[in-house]
């Protein structure tokens, strides 16, 4: 087995460790992140829910990151309402086959949506035009938006709330460090709800 950890399988955890060093090093990121998590936190105290949605993989991540929110991450403990807007296969391809594909989270959105929930917006490039035009939704239901995006930003920086660019251009890496954020998030929401700090 080779030792040399610049072969090209190790060459991409190299890039992925740059992409979180370089998301460490910059302040700004950070803070946006702890206003992400308390903006999590306020939305589950005030009785309201979180809906996520991505295509592709991050599809994949908004499943995973809803699924720890309403089973558990680190410890039990009572479910928290989350839904992803990617799941039912029966809802996707009625909307998608009667409205069109950009529809397919937006009718969801004004569906189930209410005033006060949070819209977690998992976009690589930012311009993927169902998640644009669930935005949209989300205005007409008072629902504030988070962006997780890429350096670019694309349409998405502009229209969430408060938006991620993880620093990088490349999909797969950019939703390396999307994962990561959201286990933090979990992890921060969990902690801050069921297990806070004595005064
Ligand atoms: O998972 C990957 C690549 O790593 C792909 O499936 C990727 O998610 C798809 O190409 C998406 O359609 C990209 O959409 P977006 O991130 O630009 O909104
Ligand atoms: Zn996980």
């Amino acid at each position: 087995m080779s030792g040399n950890s610049s072969n090209g399988l190790s060459l991409h955890m190299q890039e992925s460790l740059q992409v979180f060093q370089a998301f460490l090093g910059d302040a700004a990121l950070n803070a946006e992140l702890q206003a992400i998590g308390e903006l999590c936190v306020q939305t589950y105290q005030r009785g309201n829910k979180i809906l996520i949605a991505g295509n592709g993989g991050s599809a994949a991540d908004a499943q995973h990151f809803a699924g720890e929110l309403v089973s558990r991450f680190y410890f039990d403990r009572p479910p928290l309402s989350a839904i992803a807007l990617t799941t039912d296969s029966s809802i996707l391809t009625a909307i998608g086959n009667d409205y069109g594909y950009k529809e397919v989270f937006a009718r969801q959105v004004l569906a189930n949506g209410c005033a006060g929930d949070l819209f977690i917006a998992i976009s690589t490039s930012g311009n993927s035009e169902n998640i644009l035009h669930a935005i949209e939704a989300c205005r007409q239901k008072d629902i504030k938006v988070v962006g997780l995006t890429g350096q670019s930003g694309g349409k998405l920086k502009a229209l969430s709330d408060h938006c991620l660019c993880v620093p990088s251009a490349s999909t797969p890496r950019i939703q390396e460090c999307h994962l990561v954020i959201e286990h933090a998030l979990c992890a921060h929401i969990e902690q801050r709800i069921f297990r806070p700090e004595p005064v």
